[in-house]
């Protein structure tokens, strides 16, 4: 077997501002190529762990090593990271090939050797022909590749990036977001990516990062997160859950006549429930009726309102937009549609 060593490292690192936990003791590898996303919701410590890896927030607590060197109180510019800001953060009076080639510069690359770097980015992000604008004189989507090429030009160790897309409309937004992807793999640029967005984690992360109030609740690959969610937060934040707790497993809190193999909290996607016209018929099965119901293109979504008032939600092909509001209808689903959430338990 063998062990590739990380390239970057975080070890108990944690930020606290007063009373304020921002970041408690995160420990995290990310592997030479990789692209792990920090996910989570507003103010759950995604930016600040970013920025302490970047050199512009210090650290409480912690170390964080690039390529087995610390450099938990180096100054930025000497860290080898390379970073993406949110607001793209151009300069507004440097054209577009002197804001990709500014990195360059300071690091004193000969001229020569910069041009031809500058190039090739340029072609790589398909830039070709805007070298001489100003990034007043560009779109959304050109700054936000500018903002990438300026990054990854000086070849660094990790390039980090902070919601780059969050300014872009949502066509653009996933657009880009494959793009980004496949420069990552091709350049095997090892990777941290902040967002809030769990589509698009999913989309193009090899592993997940989901934090909740400063603490790493899970990290694991896409498929991890969602099949096999460690906590009740990472069930609901990752796609969408129905939660039941169960004392016995064999009935719900709220009655409901679940048919699981024993007590706890257990996850039943909205994806895994068949819908039809049949009466309930014992463990996993219950009778209700249609509230709401939405078609979605590539299928269908139905809210189904149980006698003891909890709202199922239903995912399947587009046939189950043509169900009735207030039509009855049962909800049916298997043992191993049942994901028991660990750390609840
Ligand atoms: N300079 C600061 N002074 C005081 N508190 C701060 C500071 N920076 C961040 N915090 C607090 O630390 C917590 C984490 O903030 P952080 O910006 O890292 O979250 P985030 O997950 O990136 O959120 P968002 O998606 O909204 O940017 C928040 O409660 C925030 O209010």
């Amino acid at each position: 077997m063998t062990t590739v060593s990380p390239e970057l490292v975080l070890e108990g690192l944690a930020r606290r501002y007063g009373s304020t936990t921002a970041v408690a003791r995160m420990d995290l590898a990310v592997k030479p190529g990789e692209l792990v996303a920090l996910l989570g919701p507003s103010g759950c410590g995604k930016t600040t762990t970013l920025r302490m890896v970047a050199g512009f927030v210090e650290p409480s607590e912690g170390r964080i090593l690039l390529r087995g060197r610390d450099i938990t109180t180096m100054p930025p510019h000497k860290r080898d990271t390379g970073m993406v800001f949110q607001s793209y953060a151009l300069f507004p009076h440097l054209t577009v090939a002197e804001n990709i080639a500014f990195g360059l510069q300071r690091r004193g690359v000969p001229k020569p050797e910069a041009a031809e770097r500058v190039a090739r980015m340029v072609a790589l992000l398909q830039l070709q022909g805007l070298e001489k604008r100003l990034p007043k004189q560009l779109s959304g989507g050109q700054q936000q590749r500018v903002a990438v090429g300026r990054a990854l030009v000086i070849n660094p160790a990790v390039v980090l990036l902070d919601e780059p897309f969050s300014n872009l409309d949502a066509l653009l937004r996933e657009g880009t977001r494959i793009e980004l992807r496949r420069l990552q793999t091709e350049l095997g640029l090892t990777t941290l990516f902040v967002t809030h967005d769990q589509a698009e984690a999913m989309a193009i992360s090899d592993r997940i990062a989901v934090m909740n109030k400063g603490r790493l609740e899970q990290l694991g690959t896409p498929r991890e997160v969602y099949d096999r969610p460690a906590t009740r937060f990472v069930a609901s934040f990752i796609g969408r859950a129905n939660l039941f707790v169960s004392t016995d497993g064999q009935h719900s809190e709220d009655g409901i006549a679940l048919g699981a193999p024993g007590p706890g909290t257990w996850l039943l996607r909205p994806e895994k429930i068949a819908l039809d016209a049949a009466p309930a018929a014992g463990p996993g099965s219950v009778a209700g009726t249609v509230e709401v119901v939405s078609f979605l293109g590539t299928g269908a979504q139905a809210v189904l309102r149980l006698p003891g008032g909890r709202a199922l939600l239903v995912e399947g092909p587009a046939a189950l937009a043509d169900l009735r509001p207030g039509a009855p209808a049962t909800a049916r689903w298997t043992r191993p549609d049942l994901t028991l959430i660990p750390g609840e338990n």
